[in-house]
């Protein structure tokens, strides 16, 4: 199958033209000729072209190749993303490391052997195509960096102590130093270990995250270090460990608490040495990683009970940033609450939803312990299950504030024995509020000004 590749023959010589025509036309989809180098600029402004094969003498009797030298220079500037092999009869050593230097990809002699062209050519090709894959993802990368970086943007909170955590973001980025990220589940761990890669000089290269829980002792040393083709049963290819695959960028390890007491040991050599060995080679190489793990246990007692390495300890957290839970900055809720109504009420088509203040105070007294996860995932589902006009709380399926379902209490209290019948409603029809309304022979207006009253 022919490659889908464009390709230019310059060369004022017509038969050296074709014959280079006639060969790479059997291996490329699109290939033309100009014999007037004068034509390049067009050409070029009207094509993209993957490779210029360009004749260094264009006028008859100079052999300097100063003018191929010339077209060169030309070509770089107007299409710096197209690939240059230059042929010339007078082979001259200089004149080719000249070339090179100004940016060709090879050097070819007349008279050429075809299997030498085509594989100039095809290497010429294949390296194109990945440096725009490349240029590409850059690109893409820039313009998700853009949208992410506006100090913090995504991590959301105005609390002193979340203040305290982007002044550490801030301060440990510009470092190398390995960080230990504390916390309960669900307060941003992985968020803040990716600001602090997005704001250190490492944010052009890769962010890897691995989570320690969930990799089996048998597929650690693979998964993290690699293996070669062979070393086991299952190794039938050879395979990149995350730490070399993360070489120049940031390693996130999660739940590094739960890693398994013989694994520590493994993971503190490659952290020590700076270099991994692949299961199955003996050959170890260098890494550049930085490193930035998380837990939510407390490792001084894990070390305590001696479940924990402390020497692994002192390696990883060389600064500890602690996540606050969402409980110690209840005056965030409001404002993370906003936050994720913004996003579902896109994401749900549900433009005028608004959160009243009464469900807004009781998402402030709950204790969230899941934390930001715990709060992002309520209000998803209430959006979901709301009217389009405003949350309610038993759409947002807090455990807490909906206390109601034992049964009436002894005092015969209307409101009380009203409170309770529509806060059972809700829950026997799991949220549907409409079924509940039924239920209770209540029209859907009548029902959501009584949970509102009751602030349910
Ligand atoms: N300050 C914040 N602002 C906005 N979203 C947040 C914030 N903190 C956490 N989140 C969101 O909450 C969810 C959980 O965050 P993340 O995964 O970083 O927590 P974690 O502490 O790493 O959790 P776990 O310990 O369970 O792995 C994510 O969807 C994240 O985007």
């Amino acid at each position: 199958m022919k490659e889908k590749g464009r390709i230019l023959i310059v060369d004022d010589d017509n038969y050296v033209m074709l014959s280079i025509r006639i060969l790479l036309e059997q291996h490329y989809e699109d290939v033309r000729g100009i014999n007037n180098p004068q034509q390049i600029a067009s050409a070029l402004a009207e094509n993209h072209y993957d490779v210029i094969i360009l004749d260094m003498n264009f006028q008859p009797g100079v052999t300097s190749g100063q003018a191929g030298l010339d077209f060169l220079q030309q070509i770089k500037q107007q299409s710096p993303d197209t690939a240059a092999v230059l042929i010339t009869a007078y082979g001259e050593i200089d004149l080719a490391v000249e070339a090179v230097k100004l940016g060709a990809f090879d050097f070819l002699v007349k008279p050429w052997q075809n299997e030498k062209l085509l594989s100039t050519v095809n290497a010429a090709f294949q390296l194109n195509r990945t440096a725009q894959k490349v240029t590409k993802l850059e690109g893409k990368q820039a313009v998700l960096n853009q949208m992410l970086d506006a100090p913090f943007a995504n991590i959301i909170g105005e609390s002193e102590a979340m203040k305290a955590v982007f002044h550490q973001i801030e301060k440990v980025a510009q470092t190398d130093a390995n960080v230990l990220i504390t916390g309960e589940n669900g307060t941003g761990k992985e968020l803040v270990a990716r600001a602090i890669h997005r704001s250190s000089f490492r944010s052009n290269e890769v962010f890897l995250s691995v989570d320690m829980g969930a990799i089996t002792e048998t597929l650690f040393e693979s998964e993290l270090f690699g293996h070669k083709k062979g070393a086991f049963t299952d190794a039938k290819t050879d395979r990149v460990g995350k730490f070399e695959a993360a070489n120049g960028g940031t390693l996130f390890l999660d739940e590094i608490g739960n890693l398994a007491a013989s694994l520590q040991a493994k993971l503190l050599r490659v952290i020590q040495d700076q270099q991994v060995v692949r299961v199955g080679d003996n050959a170890p190489k260098t890494l550049d990683v930085r490193l930035v793990c998380a837990t939510n246990a407390n490792l001084n007692d894990l070390v305590q009970s001696g479940k924990f390495r402390q020497d692994l300890l002192f390696r990883i957290n060389t600064i500890e940033i602690k996540l606050p839970e969402l409980r110690e900055r209840k005056e965030d809720i409001p404002l993370l609450a906003e936050h994720f109504l913004a996003r579902f009420k896109n994401k749900y088509h549900k433009k005028g939803l608004f959160v009243p203040d009464y469900v807004m105070t009781k998402l402030q007294k709950y204790d969230w312990p899941g934390n930001i996860r715990e709060l992002q995932h309520a209000m998803e589902r209430a959006v979901i299950m709301s009217d389009g006009k405003q949350l309610h709380v038993a759409d947002l399926s807090i455990g807490e504030t909906n206390p109601v379902t034992e049964g009436p209490s002894d005092d015969l209290n209307l409101e009380s024995l009203e409170k309770w019948a529509i806060a059972s409603a809700i829950k026997k029809h799991q949220g549907n509020i409409s079924n509940a309304a039924n239920e209770l022979g209540l029209s859907r207006g009548a029902m959501y000004r009584r949970m509102e009253k009751y602030e349910l």
